[in-house]
């Protein structure tokens, strides 16, 4: 047996509950937290549907006061971590509430990092760059998803250098996250569809990932599993509970695995996409996942090979090549079942964004754990194709 620890794995989760209705036990975990005054943190698209409200009744019915930060926009931005920070501090907050997608939660934990340090988020760019506890973090998802409430990411947009960071650290994994689906009742088909198939690319690179392990593949399958048998119905039948249920769970154990196995090119070049056009996340990666998967196949075929039987896809007798082909058809085919069918070209991307995107791309963490190794001649030719 080798004891080479490269080989060691380890996994780290919040505290969950998962179900209908879990979204009311946040005053009672802000108790727990001994909590004085929250901040609450959203965004405007999710105050119109009606959850900040409740959360912010929950609160006030055991006698919690709460201040709203919503500043937030899709792809959250540096400054709008900083002011997020100066709200916690000009009201004496002392715990943090976020309901909402991966952008208010993410600016959670940007808000978070630098209450507790007194810096800069820009300053905590990379991996293992928080030195201090942060303060009590207690996540209400509202996609499903980025899955930011149970993972060890935060990604934040830097309009200056026109590209998305990632921060990534055990520090940001919340203390809770009560993921409710009755929350996800609220999104509209087309962000149903962005964040079902961002989920399902998080199962999809976690399982390829050269981090993932034994904690973290039966996670990464289940993910796959529920989000291919669900997410076309859904994005049909957007108020059917039973499917929001399925694909949260989907998403969840997606998360689960992503956090703990890392990503892959397809975040890393969806996050250069993502801070560039300040497009939304899960269409960056929706359009690069068959080209990534087709440059990343013969690098570790046996693993493609069970994501593909995991997708349905009958494997048996088919060379590698087929299976190949078949799994690229099948992605292909459930993105357009669920109307995301552009291209990067439709999307604004020029040819002579390419070294610019490919640029940062290379640089983003979510590369390291790609499973085969990609340079900068690579990934501009993964774009080209995209495009
Ligand atoms: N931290 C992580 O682990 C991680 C992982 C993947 C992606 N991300 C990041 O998360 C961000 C994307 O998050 P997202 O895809 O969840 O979307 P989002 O949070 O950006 O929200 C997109 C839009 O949907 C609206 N919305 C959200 N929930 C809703 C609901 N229930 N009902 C109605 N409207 C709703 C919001 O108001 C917003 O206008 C990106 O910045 C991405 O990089 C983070
Ligand atoms: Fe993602």
């Amino acid at each position: 047996m080798s004891n080479s620890i490269a080989q060691l794995r380890k996994f780290v989760a919040p505290e969950i509950i998962f179900g209908d209705g879990s979204r009311h036990a946040v005053a009672n975990y802000a108790q727990t937290f001994g909590a004085h005054r929250i901040l609450l943190v959203s965004d405007p698209g999710v105050l119109a549907a009606g959850w900040v409200a409740e959360v912010e009744a929950d609160l006030a019915a055991c006698g919690i006061p709460c201040h709203r930060f919503l500043q937030v926009s899709p792809n959250p931005r540096a400054e709008e971590v900083m002011a997020g920070a100066r709200v916690y501090r000009d009201y004496g907050c002392d715990a943090i509430v976020a309901v909402g997608g991966g952008s208010p939660m993410d600016c959670a934990k940007g808000i978070g990092i630098v209450v507790a340090h007194d810096g800069h988020i820009l300053d905590f760019e990379g991996v293992d760059t928080i030195r201090v506890p942060i303060p009590p973090l207690i996540f209400i998802p509202s996609t499903a998803g980025t899955s930011a409430d149970v993972s060890q990411f935060a990604i934040i947009s830097d309009p200056q250098r026109r590209m998305k960071f990632s921060i990534i650290s055990k520090s940001v994994v919340p203390d809770v996250s009560l993921i409710d689906p009755q929350v996800t009742l609220t999104m509209d088909p087309f962000l149903t569809a962005c964040t079902g198939v961002d989920a399902l690319v998080h199962a999809i690179e976690a399982f390829v990932s050269t981090g993932s392990g034994p904690l973290t593949d039966s996670h990464a399958l289940e993910a796959m599993r529920l989000i291919n048998a669900n997410l076309v119905a859904l994005v049909d039948n957007p108020h059917d509970g039973e499917l929001r249920a399925q694909v949260m769970l989907g998403s969840m154990q997606a998360g689960l695995a992503f956090s703990n196995a890392i990503l892959g090119a397809v975040h890393a070049m969806s996050h250069s996409l993502g801070g560039f056009l300040d497009l939304p996340h899960g269409l960056c990666n929706s359009m690069l996942l068959e080209h990534v998967v087709a440059f990343n196949f013969e690098a570790a075929p046996e693993r493609f090979i069970r994501v593909a039987q995991t997708l349905g896809i009958d494997c048996r007798g088919l060379s590698q090549q087929s299976i190949k082909q078949r799994l690229i058809a099948h992605l292909v085919e459930l993105k357009r079942a669920v109307g995301l069918a552009g291209t990067l070209g439709s999307a604004g991307v020029r040819s002579s964004d390419v070294p610019f995107l490919a640029e940062h791309a290379v640089e983003d963490p979510c590369i390291l754990t790609n499973p085969r190794r990609s340079c900068l001649r690579d990934v501009a030719v993964v774009y080209e194709e995209a495009l």
